[in-house]
């Protein structure tokens, strides 16, 4: 066991982009953690999905032993937590395993939103801030002025930041100084009493089943004891003890202050809840430590395979993919136009994303993905809330006394230049403007907005309008009533309901038209006129109509050239197999997204 005095636990914190991965890469490498032909770019964002995208997702951990300067050999032990919104639950819980951070800002760019968000969260827990510098071996760094912001926007003491570029290696000696000389040993700690971790993360491991990362409060963590999870209930023996170097080593044991990981024969992710409180089944300590939550799926949707033979293909993969995730949920859907699939919960919508990629390139299945959806409460007129994951499942109009829909406080950073716009947008998505203020040449602009209107687009066109220069973040602050209504989208008289949603009275006549004439664009002619209809009830309030056309596609070869008429028709076969049949008409895959995607 390590003396706690010889400890240092902490995160970075960041903006995504602004270094964190790397800054971690160089971490290693300077302490030879990692033998110099292992060192692979971004050695924490292990999933190919992350890599590609460059975006961490899974909180990781990584033990550095430090010699400093004071003649000592320091333990410091990282956690990288996930860098997005969808993920700030995650980001909170394992910040409170640490007790600083780093507070990593790209100096050719300055604060933003997730910047914000990221360091509140690290000072609510607690934590002591180290700014750093990053990117400064760039022409247009400007370490000067983003100091300063970080004073005036953050409110914390910013001229002791270090400058470094995580890319070259410039000042990383100075960051390894700076984490054992200014960020404070774990906090109490005692040995001998009860044992009590926080479980941090876990991630499924299809060698040694669930591995669960922990720190320790008091106690000891030992192989062989058996365990309680304080809020599943659930008990285990612990198989393996040990530490990320970032590769696995175990060890005999962890003393309190240490962070590492547990193997116990836990079959699946689901058992194991991030912030839970472990301790031994006999003589275990009383109180759990505080603030637990289990992170809840925010945004719905359906997702159905283009064939319906891949059903069962898909629902292994799905399970699969549950099995590591366990704010991911699904349950079996039917829908009349769409047949067998699932109804998943995403914790928001790169979360979305990333499922519906990983299902599609991991597993080689094609998806129809329908309109995300938010939980809306129904109540109905005998004072019952219905709980509304799926507009298809709406309560008959006339039973229902009122809706209220979730509502976000979002932030959002912009350059002065592009604020009428973004006004315009939060405007145009119901937004009631909280606050405006401004830090230099940015704006920071608060706004309440129904997270409906944001899980579509929302981040598009934010991004769109400011051509990339804006940065988001939100949190949940609950429900409140509105004018909602359901709206059913009418292809050829025939309800789809997968294009069914929820909007606000005021704006369905403006939606309706937009989809009808998406709809028209998307859905190749038939051979015979098919009406594109918005309907809220009985009532019609747009529509378009699909003039009806002879589609041949070997009229244009002429000629005896029967291979090449074969290939055409061959071709004309794959691009059916992406589209629903729906009735009589035939509905590109595409459709299903675009057609609700809203140019304003
Ligand atoms: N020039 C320069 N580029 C850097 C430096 N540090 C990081 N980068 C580059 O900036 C980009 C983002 O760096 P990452 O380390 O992936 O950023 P991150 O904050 O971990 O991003 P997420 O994992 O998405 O949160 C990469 O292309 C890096 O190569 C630096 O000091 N100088």
């Amino acid at each position: 066991m390590t003396p706690i005095s010889r400890i240092r636990n902490f995160s970075i914190v960041a903006h995504i982009d602004h270094g964190k991965s790397t800054l971690a890469d160089r971490l290693i490498q300077l302490t030879g953690t990692v033998a110099e032909r292992d060192m692979k770019e971004q050695l924490l964002d292990a999933m190919d999905i992350e890599r590609e995208r460059g975006i961490t997702i899974k909180a990781n951990t990584v033990r550095i032993e430090y010699p400093a300067k004071d003649g000592q050999t320091y333990i410091l032990n990282l956690i990288d937590t996930p860098g997005h919104v969808d993920f700030a639950y995650e980001v909170s819980r394992s910040m409170r395993a640490v007790e600083g951070s780093l507070l990593v800002v790209d100096a050719t760019q300055g604060v933003e939103a997730q910047t914000l968000a990221n360091v509140y969260t690290a000072i609510d827990a607690d934590h002591e801030i180290v700014p750093v510098l990053n990117k400064i071996d760039l022409p247009a760094s400007e370490p000067e002025r983003v100091r300063e912001q970080i004073e005036d926007v953050i409110g914390i003491e910013a001229h002791d930041a270090i400058e470094i570029s995580a890319k070259t290696g410039l000042g990383i000696p100075d960051v390894l100084e700076a984490i054992v000389t200014r960020l404070p040993p774990p906090h109490g700690g005692d040995a001998d009493a009860p044992l009590k971790a926080m479980l941090v993360d876990s991630k499924y491991d299809p060698y040694l089943g669930v591995v669960v990362i922990v720190r320790v409060v008091d106690g000891v963590l030992k192989k062989g004891q058996r365990i309680k999870m304080m809020k599943t209930g659930g008990t285990y023996d612990i198989d393996r003890i040990g530490v990320y170097r970032p590769a696995m080593q175990d060890v005999a044991e962890l003393g309190p202050g240490e962070i590492g990981y547990i193997t116990a024969q836990i079959k699946q992710v689901r058992d194991t809840r991030v912030g839970d409180t472990i301790t031994t089944e006999k003589k275990g300590c009383e109180t759990p430590l505080p603030g637990f939550k289990p992170s809840i799926p925010v945004v719905f949707c359906g997702l159905f395979p283009v064939d319906a033979n891949d059903f069962e293909d898909m629902r292994d993969a799905i399970e699969k993919l549950a099995l590591n995730d366990a704010s991911f949920t699904f349950e079996v859907e039917t829908s009349a136009a769409l047949g067998f699939g699932f109804r998943c919960g995403f914790l928001g919508l790169l979360h979305l994303e990333v499922i519906r990629d990983r299902l599609e390139r991991e597993y080689d299945i094609d998806l129809i993905t329908t309109a995300p959806s938010v939980i809306y409460h129904v109540f109905t007129k005998d004072g019952e809330r219905h709980d509304l994951h799926n507009p298809a499942d709406m309560p008959d109009p006339s039973k229902i006394d009122r809706i209220e829909e979730p509502r976000i406080k979002a932030t959002i950073l912009v350059p002065d230049d592009y604020l009428g716009d973004v006004l315009k947008l939060c405007q145009d998505r119901r937004g009631l403007q909280l606050d405006l203020t401004y830090a230099g040449a940015r704006a920071m602009v608060v706004y309440d907005l129904p997270l409906n209107e944001v899980v579509f687009d929302f981040y598009d066109r934010l991004k769109s309008v400011t051509k990339g220069y804006a940065s988001f973040d939100y949190q949940m602050i609950g429900y409140r009533e509105d004018n909602l209504v359901k709206m059913q989208i009418l292809v050829n008289d025939e309800p789809v309901d997968a294009l069914a949603m929820l909007v606000h009275r005021d704006r369905a006549e403006m939606r309706g038209r937009a989809m009808c004439e998406k709809l028209k664009e998307l859905i190749p002619r038939h051979m015979f006129k098919i009406p594109i209809q918005a309907a809220i009830g009985g009532k019609v309030i747009a529509r378009e109509t699909l003039a009806a056309l002879r589609k041949d596609v070997t009229a244009k070869c002429y000629g005896g050239d029967a291979t090449r008429k074969k290939k055409l028709l061959e071709k004309q076969k794959a691009g059916k197999k992406k589209m629903r049949q729906f009735g009589k008409v035939e509905i590109p895959q595409e459709a299903f997204i675009s057609a609700l995607k809203m140019d304003s």
